[in-house]
């Protein structure tokens, strides 16, 4: 399915009927900012402060969190994007054709979340943050940066997001958070690295999931409701600057999330919760720990997804008159 396209959305159109859907879609036209004119290589070299970056490298454009292939290094901003905007390096960690990804870090980036304004003070005067959300809700903005051909693992955030591509190409995958069961999910990331072309014997239920695919250009804006997972792949050298703004109420946000990618908190409770299950469980024999896995499966779904909860009433409904019958 593409993802649908949207030209010169107003504020009142995006919060009253974009919004409210909760699917991604891709808004063009919208004013960004300078930067699309203004940025290219030497610009940012020129206008950015003299700070170190840590970047993933890899000799790899797909970089695998399950098999590590990429180092965790830091390079003055200046020579990361020299090496960024370059296919071919004199100097490298690994090999002459290695890849860099930039995901930009707060000042503390255990605490600190990243804001551009205040790590890239002078860029991020050339970039508008569109008016779409209430800015109290503002939570992070973060500059992401890579070579041609990267393409990020597939993962889902917790917070609402406005991705504004600046630089370059970007082809974008997405899928809807319902598809959580078919991605082979490891914490946030799918396990699932080639989307376009997925291991099916690996992966068999991975064909059930129902991409949403797109393309965005210097300008658009990718909107990504919290929970959908995205997949990346720079087509060209990228620059981008994403824009995480809470949806819900901040109490239910953990407070040291500098990522904007932990779990709300009333999750992260049921998850400790099923791990104390799991644990009991391991007190009976393989048969009946099945048997009441199964039955918890059950009783959780047919309790909070809503399309078993409405099959479920109108079983009951249905079993209430067989009885008056
Ligand atoms: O475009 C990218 O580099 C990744 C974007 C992303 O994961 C995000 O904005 O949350
Ligand atoms: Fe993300």
């Amino acid at each position: 399915m593409d993802i649908t396209i949207i030209e010169r959305v107003s504020k009142e159109n995006f919060n009253e009927i974009i919004y409210p859907k909760r699917e991604p879609v891709i808004l063009r036209g919208v004013d960004v900012g300078h930067c699309v004119q203004k940025w290219n290589l030497d610009y940012l070299a020129c206008h950015a402060s003299q700070q170190e970056v840590k970047v993933h490298v890899s000799s790899s454009c797909q970089m695998d969190f399950l098999n590590k292939n990429f180092l965790y290094r830091s390079l003055p901003f200046q020579e990361f994007l020299q090496r960024a905007f370059e296919d071919v390096h004199q100097s490298y960690f690994i090999d002459q054709n290695e890849k860099y990804y930039l995901r930009a870090l707060g000042d503390d980036p255990r605490k600190d979340v990243a804001d551009i304004s205040v790590q890239f003070p002078h860029l991020a005067k050339d970039v508008n943050i569109p008016e779409l959300f209430e800015r109290d809700r503002f939570f992070s903005s973060v500059f992401r940066i890579a070579s041609r051909g990267v393409q990020l693992w597939t993962h889902y955030d917790v917070m609402d997001n406005l991705l504004l591509q600046i630089i370059g190409r970007k082809r974008v995958v997405l899928f809807h958070p319902k598809d959580v069961e078919h991605l082979y999910m490891n914490g946030d990331k799918s396990e699932v690295l080639d989307v376009e072309n997925p291991d099916l014997n690996k992966y068999p239920k991975f064909s059930a999931a129902r991409p949403y695919s797109g393309y965005l250009e210097p300008g658009d804006i990718l909107f990504i409701p919290a929970l959908w997972f995205h997949n990346m792949t720079y087509e060209d050298p990228g620059v981008a600057v994403n824009i995480f703004w809470r949806h819900l109420e901040e109490k239910l946000y953990d407070s040291k999330d500098p990522y904007g990618n932990h779990d709300p908190l009333p999750a992260q409770r049921a998850n400790q919760i099923v791990d104390r299950a799991i644990k009991a469980l391991e007190e009976l024999p393989q048969e009946y720990r099945e048997f009441y896995a199964r039955r918890l499966c059950h009783r959780i779904r047919s309790k909070v997804c809503v399309k078993e909860k409405e099959l479920k009433d109108k079983e009951l409904g249905t079993n209430y008159i067989d009885i008056f019958l």
